[in-house]
């Protein structure tokens, strides 16, 4: 559905993007992970045909989405990293725009997304907080019920509630059939949605990964406080990893294998566990480090 094929642009300084490949399949959610400044936005861009590259390609659909301007432009649905509004637009004239320029959507698809993501399209967009206008740009991307979505940085300024309605109208899209690509930052939202992800720095891709498999390597850190001194020292004989510890608590670093965690958690008696989620950053690293070692 989506090919992206060894796409080259460089921006003076060395920076840009460089030899980006990766496919997404027809009905797949798939995560576009990186840091700031890492090529995300620009990839987008390319595949979106603003941009010309300097080598590759990109298609949509067979349509070559730089020389097919203007052909596929109805079978997909975008959201830029930062919308653009025109001067004086309240959310209701911006959404009518868009639909002329997809030949008209249903009026009740529109209707049915504004009443989810809960704003009022009367309200002019120069008054409307960054939250609101995502909102406006997530109903303009969705409503017209294109075959491929491309959201850059879809929830960025979504409170948690709406960041919880905008993962379910994407995976109730999927369950339609419907082929995502979704730029972020943040690994929790990609992996309550998308099938595999690839992980880009410094505009290079680094790692395409079935999800589960990032899940896998991704460390947690278990706090556990002991109700006393004899049963964290025994714990900490155990064999488990042992970041840390201090006083009667001790933070184990758990990957993967939740089980023996569990198993010898369970011969002591226990006050709390806290748990600590490795950030995406660090699971970054790991794959650098492990991609260095194969
Ligand atoms: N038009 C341009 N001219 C010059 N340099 C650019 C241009 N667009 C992007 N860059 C540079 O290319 C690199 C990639 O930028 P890009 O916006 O694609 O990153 P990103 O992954 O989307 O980052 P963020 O998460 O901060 O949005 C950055 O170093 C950026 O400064």
């Amino acid at each position: 559905m989506l090919t992206v094929s060894q796409v080259t642009k460089v921006f003076p300084g060395s920076k840009g993007i460089f030899d980006v490949s990766f496919t997404v399949e027809k009905g797949e959610v798939f995560g576009f992970l990186g840091p700031n400044g890492a090529g995300k936005s620009t990839t987008i861009r390319h595949i979106m045909g603003f941009m010309k590259p300097a080598k590759g390609y990109v298609q949509i659909n067979g349509y070559d989405t730089w020389k097919d301007q203007g052909r596929f432009q109805k079978l997909v649905g975008y959201l830029p990293g930062e919308i653009a509004f025109m001067e004086g637009m309240t959310g209701k004239s911006f959404l009518d725009f868009m639909s002329s320029l997809r030949g008209g959507v249903s009026q009740e698809r529109r209707a049915e997304l504004i009443k989810r993501l809960q704003f009022d399209e009367r309200t002019p967009i120069r008054k409307m907080s960054k939250g609101m206008k995502q909102k406006v740009g997530i109903v303009a991307a969705f409503m017209h019920e294109p075959e491929v979505i491309i959201l850059d940085e879809p929830t960025s300024g979504l409170d948690p509630l709406m960041q919880k309605v905008f993962i379910e109208l994407v995976l109730e899209e999927k369950a339609k059939g419907t082929t995502f690509l979704m730029s972020s930052h943040s690994f929790s939202e990609i992996e309550r949605t998308c099938d595999r992800a690839a992980i880009i720095k410094d505009g290079k891709i680094i790692a395409v990964k079935n999800i589960h498999e990032l899940q896998a390597v991704q460390r947690k850190l278990f706090e556990v406080t002991f109700e006393n001194r004899a049963d964290r020292d025994a714990f900490l004989g155990s064999g488990l990893t042992i970041d840390s510890y201090q006083d009667n608590q001790v933070r184990v670093s758990v990957q993967g294998d939740y089980n023996r965690f569990t198993q010898e958690a369970s011969k002591y008696r226990i006050r709390s566990i806290d748990l600590f989620t490795q950030n995406l950053e660090d699971i970054f690293m790991d794959y650098y480090d492990r991609e260095g070692r194969d």
